[in-house]
């Protein structure tokens, strides 16, 4: 009803403030776009699910996160894929490495600094009714 869509439009409000945010963040720029699998052929053979910043964005606009849970498990494939992409010892693997665990150590401290977790309760409430 009314208010669990009110619930929902300030889920996507701050879902897309922390993608602003990150997308600000140059240390993230690799993150920004999907992988150009004209530069890299075999990205897709490799990575089954690519996920990336903007690709969150049209996720949330499309209203495909009902709770924080949903947007954290695609937000992990971007720096899960990065690690799996990218396991060599070379310093450019390394570089993007490092990068990704900071990409996900700055989501994970958004998350638990800024969503209040009574709010996080209601969003999984609206899930399970549905
Ligand atoms: C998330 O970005 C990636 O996984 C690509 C993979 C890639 C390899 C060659 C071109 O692009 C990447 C981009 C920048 N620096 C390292 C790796």
């Amino acid at each position: 009803e009314e208010q669990e869509e009110d619930v929902l439009r300030e889920l996507r409000l701050f879902l897309r403030n922390v993608i602003e945010r990150l997308s600000l963040d140059r240390r993230f720029k690799a993150f920004t776009k999907p992988v150009d699998i004209e530069e890299v052929p075999d990205y897709m053979t490799v990575i089954r699910r690519p996920m990336d910043l903007s690709t969150l964005l049209t996720n949330i606009d499309e209203q495909r996160y009902v709770t924080v849970g949903e947007f954290m498990n695609d937000a992990d494939l971007i720096w899960q894929n990065a690690l799996e992409y990218n396991p060599d010892s070379d310093p450019m693997d390394r570089h993007i490495r490092h990068r990704a665990c900071a990409l996900k150590d700055t989501v994970r401290a958004m998350i638990r600094d800024e969503l209040d977790e009574d709010f996080e309760r209601v969003c999984e409430d609206v899930r399970e009714s549905r």
